[in-house]
Parts: structure tokens; sequence; C-alpha cells
């Protein structure tokens, strides 16, 4: 099939990339040139595991073109929509003003018309319940015969290209004039005809229903993060250890034990900001109530920026000119992604109360540069650590986690570790003469 994909970020390039593997005609819209650039070159203009191999492929394989120009987009059977949903500047809700660009741009430039062979234009971006409809009756009265699916994302950074060639689900959201809903379903099913004949699970809903599964999903998520780390606070009150703890109660089927990893919390691109525009579109729909819980969600989780802050200061004797290494600083490994990145956070404010930083991290050092030029990015950690008062690891990073404590010992000014991800063994860190420190894992290092 000939896709346009407009919106070519962390979501939208690999989605490009992924429907040129499944063998369809691919032409990905950005506004961002630089971006454009790299990717019509086959090289990734960020950090995602297999991402670089899939785009060179199917670059040369000349079905993945990129492109500035909408005019190029004109014959596309479906367009997805990939483009960011922020925060507003000082408000909860999200910003939907590249949607609505987006879906501007799809109605001037798309050809259809002449012939009357419909056009698809299926929604990825996460977006305030509502929006689907609210597009859908813009398309309709374009004169054009579009039709409109919702089609969530629920990629993860870092796995991005597993997650959309092997999805946990497919979701459609579909129009409520059922002839159309099935023309639209027919065009989806051509597209994902390989993963569904792999078993994907298909779930099929009205439009509202498929806009809120996906902010449904990433609430949920953040519950599961918020409860475990509320559980941390518990645990530093009480002397308790909260990996124990999760260990134990994610042995429950009915529990499990993903997403139950204490310490610094959630940040990146989307469980932040998707919460707080759930808040407010609750709001706007007179349910605010429905969703309280969710502001005490992103009250636990702004605390453990706090908490980690506090426990350097507590561990060293306070910050003004003290030296620490920080271990990671994207919002989670294997991405380069510092969008409202907890480790980041931590930072700033470690250095606004005087510490000097050295912060050493496998994939986001560029980003970090253009961000914060004041602070020293060594390339390894030994470097990064030389002469620390306090190493901190934020960002579990596998070689930060299998990191060998007796080998960088003697690098150190004072062997203090803090452990911001609950990820090392107390055990053999204290035995290695370092004094460990983790995220509610009480005073005990047992
Ligand atoms: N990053 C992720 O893992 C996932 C993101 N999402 C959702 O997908 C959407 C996109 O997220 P990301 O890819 O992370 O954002 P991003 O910021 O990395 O990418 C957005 C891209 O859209 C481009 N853009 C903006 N306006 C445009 C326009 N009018 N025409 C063409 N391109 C335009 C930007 O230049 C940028 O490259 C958001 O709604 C997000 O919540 C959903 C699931 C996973
Ligand atoms: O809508 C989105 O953009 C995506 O948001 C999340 O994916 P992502 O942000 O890539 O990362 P996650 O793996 O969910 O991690 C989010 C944050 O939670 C933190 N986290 C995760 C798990 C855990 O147990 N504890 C914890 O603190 C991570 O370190 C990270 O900062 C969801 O997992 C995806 O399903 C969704 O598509």
């Amino acid at each position: 099939m000939r896709i346009s994909v407009i919106g070519c970020g962390y979501l939208g390039a690999v989605h490009a990339a992924c429907m040129a593997e499944l063998g369809h005609e691919v032409i990905g819209l950005d506004v961002d040139e630089r971006k454009v650039a790299d990717l019509a070159a086959g090289v990734a203009p960020f950090h995602e595991p297999r991402f670089p191999e899939l785009l060179a492929r199917g670059v040369e394989s000349g079905r993945l073109t990129f492109t500035t120009d909408p005019s190029l987009i004109a014959d596309a059977q479906i367009h997805f929509i990939g483009v960011g949903t922020p925060q507003q500047q000082g408000r909860l809700g999200a910003d939907m003003s590249y949607v609505d660009q987006a879906i501007a741009t799809i109605i001037e430039h798309t050809a259809a018309g002449e012939d009357g062979v419909p056009v698809l234009v299926a929604g990825k971006s996460t977006v305030p319940v509502g929006t689907a409809q609210r597009l859908a009756d813009r398309l309709d009265v374009s004169g054009k015969p579009f039709l409109l699916a919702w089609n969530p994302e629920f990629l993860r950074e870092g796995y991005a290209v597993k997650d959309t060639l092997h999805p946990d689900r497919i979701v459609y959201g579909l129009s409520d004039d059922v002839a159309r809903g099935e023309q639209a379903k027919l065009l989806l099913d051509e597209c994902y005809a390989k993963l569904l004949a792999e078993g994907a699970p298909l779930v099929v809903s009205n439009y509202p229903t498929a806009e809120l599964v996906k902010v449904a999903a990433n609430s949920f998520l953040a519950t599961k993060i918020s409860f475990i780390n509320a559980m941390a606070e518990l645990c530093d009150a009480t002397g308790g250890d909260v990996t124990r703890l999760a260990e134990a109660i994610g042995y429950d089927d009915r529990i499990g034990p993903k997403f139950l990893q204490a310490g610094i919390g959630f940040g990146g691109g989307c469980l932040p900001k998707d919460i707080r525009a759930f808040m407010a579109r609750a709001g706007e729909l007179g349910v605010d109530e429905a969703l309280t819980f969710l502001r005490e969600v992103d009250a636990i989780n702004l605390r453990r920026r706090d908490r980690a802050v506090a426990l350097a200061e507590e561990a060293i004797c306070g910050l003004e000119g003290k030296r620490i290494a920080v271990l990671g600083i994207t919002f989670k490994p294997d991405t380069d992604d510092l969008r409202d990145s907890p480790a980041l956070d931590i930072a700033n404010r470690l250095w606004d109360r005087g510490a000097r930083l050295a912060i050493v991290d496998p994939a986001a050092a560029p980003r970090l540069n253009e961000r914060r030029p004041e602070f020293e990015t060594p390339a390894t950690v030994e470097e990064a650590v030389a002469g620390a008062d306090a190493v901190m690891v934020l960002t579990p990073w596998k070689e930060f986690v299998d990191l060998d404590p007796e080998s960088i010992r003697g690098l150190v000014n004072q062997p203090v570790i803090i452990d911001g991800r609950n990820v090392l063994d107390p055990r053999r860190w204290h035995d290695a003469g370092w004094r460990y420190f983790g995220m509610g894992r009480g005073v005990s290092v047992w």
C-alpha cells in the first residue's frame, strides 16, 4: 500500500520504517529539515535499538522516503498522524496545534476526490478523548472522500521496533457510520495484514473507546509505578525494603512483577503529560472527580525527585562544592530521550545547590551538551567517578547495573553509592567498602 506518516519523531519514524519493512511504500513527512535530511540519508536521528538497520534497509530498497514537501503525500491511501501532543505551557492539557496542522496539510495536499476512492486518515498520536470525532467532522466538510480511524500506538522507547512489529494488541477506533467504519477497517486490515496473520490481538471499537484505551493504559502504568513508590516512602519510614516487597507482591498473578520498580519515578515524553492531559480532559467533561487519584500519582512521582536530592544531601553532608558522578541522564535506558527525564531534573537541582557534576550516559551526551553545555560529560564511568564524593545511578543502563564496585572503589573521593533505580546489589557494594543508599530500601543492606 502507499502510506504517508506525518510527523517522524520517536513514534512516526519507527512506524514509517516498520511499515516499509512490512512491504508498503512509505513516505514520511516532517517539518524538521535536519531530521528529514538524516532520515532520508538512512541515518537515525535518535537512539533506538534495531531502528538504524530497519531505516537503512527501507531507504536502500526505495520503499521508504522522507520529505518536508507536503505535496509528495498526495497519492497515499493511508495517512498516519504521528505528530507530537506535548503538554501546553503552564497548563495540564495537551497542545493540539500540531495535530490540527497535520490535518490541514492532509486536506490541502491529498489528491483524493477525482475517482472517489476513499483515503484513510489514521491517528496514532495520543489525544484527548473527543478529538477523533472533531477531526472526522473537519475532514467531512473538506469535500474530499476521507475516512478516519483512531489507531493508538503503545510502543515503548527502547523496544519501539519490536513493539511495532510484534504488538501486544492493535486497536481500531472506527466511525459510528457502519459502512464507513467497515471501509476504514478494510484498509487498516490490509496495512497490518502480516501482524494480524501472526496473531496480534485486534480490538475494534468506536472513537472514544480507542482514544480512552491509550490514556487508560498509560494511566494504569503510571499508577502502578506510583503505587510502588508510595510503598517505598513507607519502607523508608519503617526500615522495610521495597524491592523485596515488590518481589513478594509480584508473585501474585493478579498483581504481576512488571512495573513495580521503585526509584526516582517515571518520566519521558508520554506518561507524565498523558496523565495530566487526561485529568484536564476529565475536567472539561465535568467528570474530574473520576481522575483525582491521578493527581496523587503525579505528586508521588514528583516527590521521588525531591527524595533523591535529599538522599544525596544527607549521604555526603551537603551539596555545595561536592563532586557528584551521575550515571545515566535519559528518562530510561536504551534511548537518548531527555524529555521530562527524572535524572536530568535531579541533576539540575543538584547543580542549583552548588554540586559539581560529571554526567556519563551511553546515548544522550550530545543532546545534553546542547541543552546544558555547562555540565561536564566525560566519556567513561572511570573519568566521571574520579574524585567523586558520591556516585548516583539515575538511569539503569546495563553497563551501570553491571558495574563492578571493586574496580572503581579506588577512584572516588568518598565511597558513597546512591542507587536511584534500586538496580544494584547492596550487599555487593557494601562488601566492596561502599556506603549504599537505595530508594526505599531501609537502613539495612540485607
Ligand atoms: N514516543 C513514544 O514512545 C510514543 C509516542 N506516542 C505519541 O505519539 C505522538 C508523537 O510522539 P513522539 O514521536 O514521541 O514525538 P516527537 O516530538 O519525537 O515527534 C513529533 C514529530 O512531529 C513533527 N511535526 C510537528 N508538526 C508537524 C507537522 N505539521 N507536519 C509534519 N510533522 C510535524 C515534529 O517535527 C517531530 O519530528 C505523541 O502524541 C505521543 O504521545 C505514543 C506512543 C509511543
Ligand atoms: O505513550 C507512550 O509514549 C508510551 O509510554 C510508555 O513507554 P515509555 O515512555 O517509552 O517508557 P516506559 O517503559 O513505560 O517507562 C516510563 C518511565 O517509567 C519508569 N519506570 C518504569 C517501570 C517501573 O517499574 N518503574 C519506573 O520508574 C521508567 O524509568 C521511565 O522513566 C508506555 O510503556 C508505552 O506503552 C506507551 O506507548
